[in-house]
This record gives structure tokens, sequence and C-alpha cells, in this order.
């Protein structure tokens, strides 16, 4: 008897699925990080201190970790499908994108409500005394209700997360998963790109600047991943016809299920390399930037030369788009010649990418190689993982790569930062060594945990690695600069006592300590990662192997 074909049999419909989840993400990664690259115009528009904007950052976490917001997301995951929580999410992003974006806007100036949040939210019970909450006394208004917005987007943005990654466990198990996960964060690492470079842009449009814009470029953006949400809402549904809902309906999720994820040893290995793994590299990420402004000496090109303008960052990013198309499209052909031509493009995309920023003599357009490689090389692993398995060799490699990378910033780079070119060289390579450890890891991670759990509570068990995820990316920001402060006390004093301006503060300190315990992380993460290799050949998990059914 022959099996009835299902939508998901089909490459191309597979594939479109896959492209109205990704492309969600991607507008979702854009919102993410709105804010970051306008953090001196919040605090000269807004008032936003640099406590304030740290504050509102960190509230994206508070309900995941500490209202166990995140758990419960995973639950409604498996007891409701894929469908039904890729609407949710994409609503409950869209809700906390517009409180955001009305917090920044003109028309909250003088109003009652900037009144009463003046007033209130200065003291929370409980979150105070623990030092976790996400508002103190004295926070400007706005920046309260961006926090509020901030959180409640948080909710939404995970939660899309896991769905998204159920989806794509859902059409493509047995098939090219990685790759297809790859492809997924490649886009979003696109995302973040994106945003880096079109939020001060838009924010600045006109000669006039208003931050409020660039949040509502963000709205827009999410209501288009609502929209294709939508979509991607009547495909699931006709699959489920198709294959009788098989898995959301025949056997049912029950809580007690969750036991069973957290009996499992392998599920805890990956989740402890996870937190360990991704707390050094997120958080690292938010000070990436000032750390290069303190190893380096830039020379920034004359105002008003071609390379201090903004012609240059529109090439940039249209390079970094011919980069990632070049490098997906790499994965789709088999002719060798195609094969070397599309590297070959992506490789001169690459230096050409590198060259202008040296040029531009910024440490963001030097660390905005980052995501690039991440972009053109994580499809590229996730289907050597798809082929060939290895995950576990790959989650080992990652780990090493990333704390040569961490050791290297906190001891050769500094060596080099009377030398003009091989300071940003060395800030180069080793940059592009750690987006390969970060295509690495998520590549081989992700698509390893539906090989340890069941199917029917793989919600939950995204839901759970992404909150012990969370608990870190919380705690490691905070605990980066923490050590900062600590590791300077000359520039900290020197600031208090006003002997130096908080803009010489800023490229004053010395990132050594906070490199090395991220370094540390990598070690934990390494150790982590050779006891899931040992446990998967002892327990035959199937990490190492491939994904693709022959
Ligand atoms: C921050 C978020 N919790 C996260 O871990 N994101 C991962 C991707 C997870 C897979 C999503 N379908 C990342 O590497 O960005």
């Amino acid at each position: 008897m022959t099996e009835k074909l299902t939508l998901r049999d089909n490459a191309a419909v597979r594939w479109a699925a896959l492209l109205l989840l990704a492309l969600a993400m991607f507008c979702s990664y854009i919102f993410m990080d709105i804010l970051s690259p306008i953090k001196d115009l919040m605090q000269s528009e807004r008032g936003w201190d640099s406590l304030a904007f740290g504050t509102m950052q960190g509230s994206e976490t508070f309900l995941n970790v500490f209202v166990f917001f995140l758990i419960f997301a995973g639950i409604i995951l498996d007891k409701m499908g894929v469908r039904f929580t890729a609407l949710l999410s994409g609503g409950v992003m869209l809700i906390g994108a517009v409180i955001k974006w009305y917090a920044v806007a003109e028309g909250f100036k003088g109003s009652g409500l900037e009144a009463w949040f003046t007033n209130n939210l200065n003291y929370i019970p409980g979150f105070d005394e623990l030092g976790i909450s996400p508002f103190y006394q004295g926070m400007p208004a706005s920046a309260k209700l961006a926090a509020v917005g901030f959180m409640i987007f948080g909710c939404g943005v995970e939660m899309a997360g896991i769905t998204v990654s159920r989806g794509i466990v859902k059409w493509f198990k047995g098939r090219e998963i990685a790759l297809a996960m790859g492809s997924e964060m490649a886009l979003a690492r696109l995302g973040v790109a994106t945003c880096m470079i079109f939020s001060p842009f838009f924010a600045k449009l006109g000669g006039q600047v208003d931050v409020s814009r660039s949040v509502a470029f963000g709205v827009v953006l999410l209501m288009i991943a609502l929209i294709m949400f939508i979509v991607y809402f009547f495909m699931d549904k006709k699959l489920d016809a198709q294959t009788g809902e098989a898995e959301e309906k025949d056997e049912p999720f029950k809580i007690k299920d969750i036991g069973k994820i957290l009996s499992s040893g392998g599920f805890w290995l990956v989740a402890l390399l996870c937190v360990l793994y991704y707390s050094a590299i997120f958080p690292f990420q938010k000070y990436a930037v000032n750390m290069l402004q303190c190893n380096l000496s830039f020379t920034p090109p004359a105002e008003g030369s071609f390379w201090a303008g903004n012609t240059v960052t529109i090439i940039q990013y249209c390079i970094m788009l011919v980069v990632a198309a070049t490098a997906f499209a790499f994965n789709f052909t088999s002719k060798k010649s195609l094969k070397t031509l599309l590297l070959t493009i992506s490789v001169i995309g690459l230096v050409v990418f590198c060259y202008m920023g040296y040029m531009r003599q910024s440490a963001e357009t030097i660390f905005a190689v980052f995501p690039l490689l991440a972009v053109g090389i994580t499809p590229i692993l996730g289907k050597v993982v798809d082929n060939k398995g290895k995950a576990a060799s790959m989650l080992m490699f990652g780990s090493i790569l990333l704390i040569v990378c961490h050791l290297t910033f906190a001891f050769i780079l500094p060596l080099f930062k009377d030398s003009a070119i091989g300071g940003v060289l060395i800030a180069y390579v080793t940059i592009l060594i750690l987006g390969a450890s970060f295509s690495l890891v998520p590549a081989s991670l992700w698509p390893s945990v539906p090989k340890l759990v069941d199917q029917k509570v793989i919600g939950s068990a995204y839901a759970l690695i992404f909150w012990i995820q969370n608990i870190g990316l919380w705690l490691f920001p905070l605990l980066i600069g923490k050590v900062l402060d600590n590791t300077n006390p000359q520039v900290v004093n020197d600031l208090k006592n006003h002997v130096i301006t908080p803009e010489q503060a800023a490229v004053s300190y010395n990132y050594t300590w906070p490199l090395v315990m991220l370094a540390c992380l990598g070690v934990a993460a390494l150790i982590i990662g050779i006891i899931l290799k040992r446990v998967d050949k002892v327990k035959g998990l199937g990490l190492e192997l491939p994904n693709v059914q022959q």
C-alpha cells in the first residue's frame, strides 16, 4: 500500500512554510534590538541615562524568567498546537510593541499617563528586595512604559521562537531539519544587522530626530510578522487535515509529560550547554562595540567625506544581502562550477565589507561582520548536520572557538592598541572566528532537541531550554557591567570625581576580566559538550547521526 502524500512531502510547499515562519522571526529580531543602536539619542531626546536604558532593555526577559511565562508558553504550544500559538505570539508581540512605541512617541509627553507612570511603579514588593525589579524610583516615565511594552513583547518573541522551532520540526522532521533551522536563524541574524543599520536611519530621517519613527518601523514589521503567521495558519491547518492531526491530537499532551523531559539526562546537558554558550554570546554582543572602542584607536574619516556618509552604509547592507543570498543558494546547487562561483562572490563580498568597515574607522561597522558570517554559514553547517551528522562534535568545536576568541580579545588585542592596522586585523579575524562558532553551535544544538524528547512534548522542551537560557541572558549582562566596574576602579572614581568626562570614561575600560569570565563559560560549555558526546555514545541518542533519512 502506498502512503498518501501530504503538503510537507512537496519541497516547495515545505520551504514556503519555512519562509513564512522565518520572515516572521526576521521582523521580530529587528524589533528586539530596535533601540540598541540609538542609545545616545534616547539619552538626548528622552533623558534616558545608562541605568534607565539598561533597565528598560533588561525588562524583555522579566516575565519569561521570573513569572515563568516561557513555561506556560511551552504548555500552551503543546496543548493548542503550532498555528494557534503562532497567532497568539504574533498578537502579543504587536501589543507590546505598540505600547513601547507610544512610550517614546511625542503624544506621551505631558499626558495623564505620563504623570501616572512618574508617580507609580517605583517600588515592586518582593522584586525590589531581590534586586530584579524592572523599574526603580526616578526612572523616566517613558522608560517605565517602554519597559512594560518590552516585557510583553519579550513574552511574544520567545513564544514565537519556540513555536517556530516546533513548526520546523513538524514540517521537516526526517528531512533537512538542520538546514531549515539554520536558514531561519540566518534570516534572524540578518534582522539584527538590518536593525543596526535602519534604526538610526529612521530616527534621523529628513534631518530631524524622532526616535519614535524607529520604533514605528519595528511596529510595521511586526504587523507583517502577524500576517506571515496568519498565512502560515492556513497551511498548517491543511497539513493537519491531511495527516489527521496526528501529532497534536492522537496522543494529547498532559502536564505530567513534562516529567519525562526533566528525567532525560541528554535534555539537561543540552539545556546547560545552551545557557553557558548563549550567555557568552548575546550579553557579549551588547558590550562588544564598546570593548572594541576601548581596545582600538580610531581615526574617523573627515566629516562630509564618502566614508562618513550614509551611502556607504546602504552599500554595506546591499553587500550583506548579496553574501546572504549567495551563501544560501550554495546549499541548493550540486553543480561544482556554480558552487565555486557562489562561494567566490560570498568571499569577495565579505572582504569588501571588511575593507569598508576599516575605512569607516568605527567599532560598530567592524563588529557588523559578526552577524554577516553567521548569515552566510549557519545554513551551510545545517546542511552538514543533516547529511553527515556530528552535531555533538560541532557543539564541542564551537565552544573551543568561543574560548579562543574571548581569550584573544582579552590578552592579544590590547597589545595592538597603537597599531593602526594590526589591531583592526586581529579584531576582524577574531570576530569572524566567533561568527563561525556562533554558526556551529546554534546549527547543531536546536535540531538535536527532537532527538532527545518525545514529539508531543517538543514545545515544552524548547520552552524549558529557552527559560534556562533566559536566566543567563538576564544575569550575564549585569555581571559583565559589575565586573567591569570592579576591575576598573580608577575609571569609576575619575568619572565620579569629574576628572574625566562620560565620553572619555566610555572608551577607557579594561575588558580583560569580563572577557576571562566569558571564556570560563566557554570552558564549562566545552566540558558539558564532552560529557554530551560520551553520553550520546553510551546511550545511543543519535546526536552524531545525520538527520536526513536515506
Ligand atoms: C534568544 C532566543 N531564546 C534564542 O535562543 N534564539 C536562538 C534561536 C532559537 C531557534 C529559534 N527557532 C538564536 O540563536 O537566535
